[in-house]
């Protein structure tokens, strides 16, 4: 049986890690306060579209500090981007030789400060395509579909295989690194969704903030070309016409992308939940990331500087924001 840890067990960790408890001797690193409320409680998981699993207390482990790594097979870092160094450095002296660390978190960057970080340890790309909500104690809600997606090759096959039989959907690629990107493009909207503090089926369905997203999304097109990455498709179309279809009326979008609407009436985007929370978002590798590799090519992406700059004004604000759609539309566009 596959030995399997995840460092930063929040919403991504206690979600799969809960699932891989069914076939895999899976502990959970967390902060203390949330493990103990696993140890008491397990773990309720939901969604839509499956059954609900309960994970009882007893059918994994739980620990509060890196020690809980020490004989898995594979770790999953399941951290903010900000805490990926941290959590690397705190895993290093009780890492097995052989273990595979494995990065299932947003951004372009995390699984190179992982290698940097762990010499020795093979690391692999993953990729959560669907969000997962923190909704009681212990109980998690995954709002839309998708496939986890990993880095091909033998690690990556048997913990596909692994992730399969827990009853996650799961696929490895050879392009994990155009997928990063084309992550990056949809994560676009996290900022988008999480300052308009609404379901994010609710905002996808109002003009205004699909072309704030589709503003950004453009630059971060232009960029991703300077830099010669082309972005794998994850959506139902290539990126720039899905631009031109954000850009649409309503009434139009609806029809054309219906699928997009369908959507659990409770999701949102990660960001949302840390602005609930209080907590620094992501934007700086989000948004942020686009702003850099912009002017690591001698373009400007005005429209992503603006929402970094809209996001880091909420967060020292400290109450969650509910931006209308018009004025950020506005915000992002006038100078
Ligand atoms: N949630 C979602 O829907 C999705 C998230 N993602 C990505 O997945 C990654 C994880 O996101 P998510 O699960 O939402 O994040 P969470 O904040 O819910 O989970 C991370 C958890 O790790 C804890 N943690 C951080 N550092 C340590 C440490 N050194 N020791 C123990 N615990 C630690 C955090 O505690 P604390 O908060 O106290 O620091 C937090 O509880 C992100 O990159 C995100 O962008 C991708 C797709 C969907
Ligand atoms: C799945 C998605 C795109 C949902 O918004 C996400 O990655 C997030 O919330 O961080």
């Amino acid at each position: 049986m596959l030995n399997v840890a995840v460092f930063g067990a929040g919403s991504v960790g206690c979600y799969v890690g809960g699932h891989l408890a069914g076939v895999c001797d899976v502990t959970l690193v967390g902060r203390a306060a949330a493990m103990e409320t696993v140890r008491e409680r397990g773990l309720t998981l939901t969604a839509s579209d499956a059954d609900e699993l309960r994970v009882k207390p007893g059918a994994l482990r739980t620990a509060s500090d890196a020690t809980g790594v020490r004989d898995a097979d594979y770790v999953l870092v399941t951290v903010k981007s900000a805490a990926t160094r941290e959590a690397a450095e705190a895993i290093r002296p009780h890492l097995r030789d052989g273990a595979v660390i494995v990065s299932f978190q947003n951004g372009l960057r995390n699984p190179g400060i992982l290698r940097e970080a762990l010499p020795g340890h093979e690391v692999l790309t993953g990729m959560v395509p669907y969000n997962v909500l923190g909704v009681g104690p212990g109980t998690y809600h995954r709002g839309v579909g998708g496939a986890l997606m990993l880095d091909e090759g033998a690690a990556g096959a048997r913990l596909a295989g692994a992730l399969r039989d827990a009853g996650l959907e799961a696929e490895t690629r050879a392009d994990m690194r155009e997928v990063q990107y084309g992550k990056l493009l949809l994560n676009l909207n996290n900022a988008v969704n999480a300052l308009s503090g609404l379901p994010l089926r609710e905002q996808l369905a109002q003009r205004a903030y699909r072309r704030c997203l589709a503003q950004c999304q453009e630059e971060a097109l232009a960029v991703f070309r300077a830099a010669g990455v082309e972005p794998a498709h994850l959506g139902p179309a290539a990126p720039d016409l899905i631009i031109d279809v954000l850009r649409l009326p309503d009434d139009d979008y609806r029809q054309l992308a219906a699928a997009s609407l369908d959507i659990d009436a409770t999701a949102r985007s990660s960001m949302w939940e840390d602005f609930q929370r209080g907590r620094p978002t992501e934007i700086d590798t989000l948004q942020g990331e686009i702003v850099a590799l912009a002017a690591a090519h001698g373009l400007e992406a005005p429209a992503n500087a603006r929402m970094t700059a809209l996001v880091h004004e909420a967060e020292r604000a400290g109450e969650p924001p509910s931006w209308p759609g018009p004025e950020l539309l506005a915000a992002l566009t006038q100078g």
